[in-house]
């Protein structure tokens, strides 16, 4: 969908975004992750048309959207996380004719279209009320349903989560998967690291504006260099576990304890090229070191495959500019 996608701001040319290629297959969510100021909302302005590319192609369901920027717009719909857009004296299907209007849906189709994306986000029980009135979580899927008004073959959320309950982001996940599984292709930036877990069937990790790796969640642990992780808890008078297990597994493992309520939580990275053949060579070699540092195997002890987060921040000095 993009290629060489470059962004500078500013006269010194400040490089925001840096030679950025990247796809949305249908049906596939990808998601852009990396730090503050890494280029993810610039990235998605750019594809969205919001702002033209210094250099560099952005093609939207086969539309050159830098020269066909219009063209482009009614082929995507677009949900920045937190935005304001809609009008709060208005109920959400007057808000949703409006934007039906804009985007120059005709009159026979506007009513079916806004009824059918109202029914898909779970407002058309509240259609009537005052957009005003709507709590953050509706107010986030009726800015999705003024995105899916034209059935865009592609969706570009930013954030779409952010600033949600707890029990309301995992609603407005499951509609960005069934939105996927319908053969809408997402890119979706985000800050959840669970989230994109949960959603991403391809990740790219931007740091400085540049894309650094690209996969799934063990593409980037074994980018990290973790591959497996065991974690358990200690009582609290194992405060040198870390280090006395470190010596014990030398360099194949990085061990780390935090302090949670009265005890230790130890999490061993293992190397993502490590020696062990598996999940229990791994556990036995642990024991042993257990055992040297004087405590027996804890019964909450689990070893996985490095979850994102864990990849993410083995990553983050390297993701800085
Ligand atoms: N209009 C602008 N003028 C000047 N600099 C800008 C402009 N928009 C973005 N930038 C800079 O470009 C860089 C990338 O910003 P961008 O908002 O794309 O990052 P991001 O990855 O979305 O960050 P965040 O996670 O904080 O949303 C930042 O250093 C930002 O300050």
């Amino acid at each position: 969908m993009t290629s060489g996608l470059l962004r500078t701001f500013g006269k010194d040319g400040f490089v925001a975004v840096d030679d950025l290629s990247l796809s949305v297959d249908p049906g596939q969510v990808h998601a852009l992750l990396g730090p503050n100021g890494a280029g993810k909302t610039t990235t998605v302005r750019m594809c969205a048309t919001l702002l033209a590319p210094t250099a560099g192609q952005i093609r939207v369901d086969g539309i050159d959207a830098v020269r066909r920027p219009e063209a482009a717009r009614a082929r995507l719909g677009l949900v920045l996380g937190g935005e304001l857009g809609v009008y709060p004296r208005a109920s959400a299907r007057d808000n949703l004719l409006f934007f039906a209007d804009l985007q120059g849906l005709d009159q026979r189709r506007r009513q079916q279209a806004v009824d059918t994306v109202l029914e898909r986000m779970g407002l058309a029980d509240v259609a009537t009320r005052k957009a005003g009135a709507f709590s953050r979580g509706m107010l986030q899927r009726l800015h999705l349903a003024r995105a899916l008004l034209g059935s865009p073959p592609l969706l570009l959320l930013d954030e779409p989560t952010t600033g949600l309950d707890p029990d309301v982001a995992p609603q407005v996940r499951d509609m960005i998967r069934e939105l996927a599984m319908d053969g809408t292709g997402v890119l979706l930036t985000s800050h959840s690291m669970p989230e994109v877990e949960e959603l991403a069937d391809t990740i790219s990790v931007i740091g400085a504006g540049r894309i650094v790796i690209r996969g799934t969640v063990s593409d980037v642990a074994a980018y990290a260099g973790i591959g497996m992780t065991s974690g358990f808890s200690l009582p609290a008078r194992h405060a040198d576990a870390a280090v006395r297990l470190q010596e014990c597994l030398g360099e194949g493992a990085v061990v780390v304890q935090r302090p949670v309520s009265s005890r230790w939580t130890v999490t061993v990275y293992w190397a993502a090229n490590d020696s062990h053949a598996d999940r229990q060579a791994r556990d036995t070699v642990l024991a042993t070191a257990l055992a040297e540092i004087g405590t027996e195997t804890p019964v909450d002890l689990v070893t996985r495959p490095a979850s994102l987060e864990e990849a993410y921040l083995a990553l983050a000095d390297r993701l800085r500019r």
